[in-house]
């Protein structure tokens, strides 16, 4: 079993890679995709290897030209005690002084060749020795909250149940929220564990929420229940737990009905004025790949190639 609410009839895993800490499935009746931590006993908390597993799956969904969303959840129950997460963030029992520590050498999750970089290079590097991962403390889970801001494609957090510490940012970093109104409950504990997300899960939770609400979910560290979340304007809606799943497939059908290049252009929009120069280098990015679309730039790479002058005279100065 998946996850009590999973229903196999309407995924089909992505087998082409070897992970243990998330499973990775592709919808059967619309261009989406469900990566879900696989850690139930544990709250699903993250440790490298599931950091490093999620940024080959977020990878390999975003070269995918027929996925128009990507769904992110957790699996459940706890064999253990019933229990439900989405994700309770940093796993503190294999924290060590600098970082989260790699049980032993991180393994190659991706079983293709070639095709595919390795994700923790695509991102800003932090100059740690790739020769020797397992002596280093990693904090990447942040490499990961980046990619969900530039991949191309909604992403939507399933929230089943807690969503605590870096498990509440990914939530907020997230394009929606959708939560079980049984089980979701969310939670910041960073400072109760000396840790402390000053970028997009208290900054731009502050965006959504409001400061005095962020700094109250920081500061005094409450506990709310899914209607609260939605109240407070960070999670989109709540629905009956059993209906979890049927209601993200659903979102994502809808989704999948647009147009995605404005999709992909209202994201980077939306993304735009919180991302400083870095929001608009890739929005910007994707105007030029729509320029080049275009005949004028084609012509300008043709004049190039044939060593002529470009012959602009027939395109109109648009207004
Ligand atoms: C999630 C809880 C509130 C759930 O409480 P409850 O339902 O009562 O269950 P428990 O009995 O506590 O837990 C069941 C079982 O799971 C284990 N567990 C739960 N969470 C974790 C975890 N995070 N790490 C390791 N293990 C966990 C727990 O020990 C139990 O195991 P048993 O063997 O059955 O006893 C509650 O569990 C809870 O509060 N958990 C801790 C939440 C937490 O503090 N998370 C870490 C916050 S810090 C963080 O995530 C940093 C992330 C990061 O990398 C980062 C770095 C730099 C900048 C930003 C970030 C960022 O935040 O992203």
């Amino acid at each position: 079993m998946v996850s009590e609410i999973f229903d196999p009839e309407r995924w089909a895993a992505v087998d082409r890679f070897d992970f243990a800490d998330i499973t990775y499935h592709r919808s059967t009746d619309t261009g989406a995709v469900r990566l879900a931590f696989d850690r139930p006993e544990k709250r699903n908390a993250f440790r490298p290897e599931t950091v490093d597993e999620l940024a080959t799956a977020l990878d390999h969904a975003k070269r995918q030209t027929d996925v128009g969303c990507v769904l992110l959840t957790g699996n459940g129950p706890s064999p253990k005690d019933g229990g439900w997460a989405f994700c309770s963030g940093g796993d503190q029992s294999i924290r060590g002084e600098s970082g989260y520590e790699y049980s032993e050498s991180p393994r190659d999750s991706n079983t293709t060749s070639g095709e595919q970089s390795d994700p923790r290079d695509t991102e800003a590097s932090d100059g740690v020795e790739d020769d020797a991962p397992e002596n280093v403390g990693r904090l990447h889970i942040l490499e990961v909250q980046r990619q969900i801001r530039h991949i191309p494609k909604p992403v939507v957090a399933v929230v089943p149940g807690w969503a605590v510490g870096g498990g509440h940012s990914l939530h907020v970093v997230c394009d929606l929220t959708l939560a079980s109104e049984e089980h979701a409950k969310f939670l910041q504990t960073d400072p109760d564990v000396g840790s402390f997300d000053g970028g997009f899960g208290s900054a731009y939770l502050a965006r959504q929420v409001g400061q005095k609400k962020a700094r109250e979910v920081f500061f005094l560290g409450k506990t709310y229940d899914a209607e609260e979340a939605a109240d407070m304007g960070m999670v989109n809606d709540v629905v009956a737990h059993e209906d979890l799943e049927d209601t993200a497939i659903e979102w994502a059908e809808r989704m999948n009905e647009k147009s995605p290049t404005a999709m992909r252009m209202l994201k980077y929009a939306f993304n735009l004025d919180s991302d400083g120069m870095v929001g608009q280098q890739v929005f910007a990015g994707e105007a030029t790949r729509l320029a080049y679309m275009t005949d004028e730039a084609q012509e300008g790479r043709d004049a190039f190639n044939e060593g002529r002058k470009p012959d602009f005279d027939d395109v109109p100065w648009h207004y």
